[in-house]
């Protein structure tokens, strides 16, 4: 049995507790715990010159991480500019904000070709490769190009729109071409997977996309959960609610995450459900994400004015409706802000899925479970219609889950959150990681033997 190959843009430092948040990460180091593999991607530092860079290696409990450097030209065209600035916002519906550049695309092309040549030293004849993300569309092709026959995977973590959005992006069709490469390509939802097929159909190409939804491990969430609650931080969380129900929102501050129209959702429970003021309290993490990016520098500059003015409306001189902090918080200690908090409030405007949702159902106490109320569009929502669905974009309707969810009774709770678990327990990071492999082992391969 060969090795399985990750490559991903973004690697976890295999030793740091506090890491740059996001769910990518999460999901696969959840998924590899046990195996031998190599995960290979960018470092996150700085590379001096365009010679091509020499990976750097760590090994821990069986997975060696390999990154490499990138310039800070590369950088900017690859992953500011073209993955986060014309990719992402394309790929989460929000055509407008797109903002392309064929100087971009050709970093982006040239990352990729990068990527590949950098890898290919690293790879055994019967490794098994399996490529995630946007930032990484192209690797495929260009490992292709470079002699290699072996079996490689692709998995979409973001959002698949229509393609008639798809294609208002120029080139769009040739990084569908170059996604043949692949044997097999996983998306996130069965919506994804449809969008994804009728792109490669209506192009003539041949329709590789399956849904396979990621999870994560929720007994060992669990368990940190169960821990966290005893530790100190949650102590100060507690003690400083003084009997307040927790709202909790944890988010990567990011526009796709429909923070500004939560935030009035929340306005909107404080100015029509008036037995709450008081009562409450919302803790929104955002840990500041992409901050070189203009649209992200707007929408915090747009936080904080709307904290501002609904803190500034409804505080009272011992009470504050709306905590809002953009530092990431460690994992571990945000599980027990899960266990402890009344209701999650996960209202993303689009989302690939949202491991946030999953996490707060793996951290409740079975005995006094709180609300989970979740947008429509999450990639998660198909998995958790037990949770309390809303409109994100309509703050009444947020104002009226929040509401409903603050008043449940403790049956409605216990048996909704029952079926959640169930799921969450049997759709884990490994279920996910075992079925996509299975599935591109079995895959009808584009180089045959
Ligand atoms: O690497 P960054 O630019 O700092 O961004 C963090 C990650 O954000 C995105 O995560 C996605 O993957 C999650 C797991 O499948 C999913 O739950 C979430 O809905 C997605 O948005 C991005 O896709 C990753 O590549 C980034 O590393
Ligand atoms: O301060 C924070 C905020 C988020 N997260 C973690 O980052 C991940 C976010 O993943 P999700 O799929 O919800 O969204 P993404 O950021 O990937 O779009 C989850 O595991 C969170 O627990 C974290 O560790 N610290």
């Amino acid at each position: 049995m060969g090795r399985l190959i990750i490559v991903s843009n973004r690697v976890p430092s295999p030793r740091e507790r506090t890491q740059p948040a996001g769910g990518l990460t999460v999901g696969l180091k959840d998924a590899l715990r046990g195996g031998s593999s190599l995960w290979f991607g960018w470092s996150g530092n700085q590379a001096e010159t365009d010679a091509d860079p020499q990976p750097s290696f760590d090994t821990v409990e069986g997975v060696t991480y390999a990154t490499i450097d990138l310039t800070a030209r590369q950088h900017e065209g690859f992953y500011q500019n073209f993955s986060n600035g014309i990719l992402w916002p394309l790929f989460h519906y929000r055509v407008g904000l797109m903002n392309y550049s064929r100087r971009d695309w050709q970093t982006y092309l040239e990352v990729n070709a990068l990527f590949a040549r950098c890898l290919v030293p690293l790879l055994r004849p019967d490794d098994v490769i399996w490529v995630h993300d946007y930032h990484l569309f192209p690797l495929g092709q260009a490992l292709r190009d470079l002699g290699v026959t072996t079996r490689i995977g692709f998995f979409l973590h973001i959002p698949v729109p229509p393609w008639s959005l798809v294609r208002s992006m120029p080139g769009a069709e040739l990084l569908l071409e170059d996604m043949q490469a692949y044997d097999l390509i996983g998306v996130q939802t069965d919506e994804d997977a449809d969008n994804l097929n009728q792109a490669f159909r209506l192009n003539g190409l041949e329709e590789r996309a399956r849904a396979f939804p990621i999870g994560i491990d929720p007994y060992e969430f669990r368990a940190q959960a169960e821990a966290s609650v005893l530790r100190d931080e949650a102590g100060r969380l507690r003690t400083s609610l003084r009997g307040a129900a927790l709202i909790l929102g944890v988010d990567r501050l990011d526009y796709s995450k429909g923070l500004p129209e939560r935030f009035r959702g929340y306005e909107a429970l404080m100015a029509r459900y008036p037995e709450h003021r008081g009562k409450v309290t919302f803790l929104q993490v955002a840990p500041v994400s992409r901050g070189d990016v203009e649209e992200y520098r707007l929408l915090r500059r747009q936080l904080d004015e709307l904290t501002g003015r609904i803190n500034g409306a409804y505080a009272e001189f011992d009470w504050t409706p709306i905590r809002y902090i953009t530092r990431p918080i460690a994992r571990d200690i945000l599980a027990g802000f899960y266990r402890m908090a009344d209701v999650a409030l996960i209202t993303p405007l689009r989302d690939g899925m949202n491991l946030v949702a999953k996490e707060y159902v793996a951290a409740q106490n079975a005995a006094a479970p709180g609300v989970l109320v979740l947008s429509h569009f999450a990639g998660a929502a198909p998995e958790m219609d037990e949770a309390v669905l809303v409109n994100p974009y309509d703050a009444d309707e947020i104002a009226d889950a929040l509401h409903q969810a603050l008043t449940m009774s403790l049956d409605e709770r216990r048996q909704r959150w029952t079926k959640l678990d169930e799921d969450v327990r049997r759709t884990t990071a490994g279920f996910w990681a075992r079925d996509f492999l299975r599935a591109l082992d079995e895959a009808p391969p584009v180089c045959p033997v």
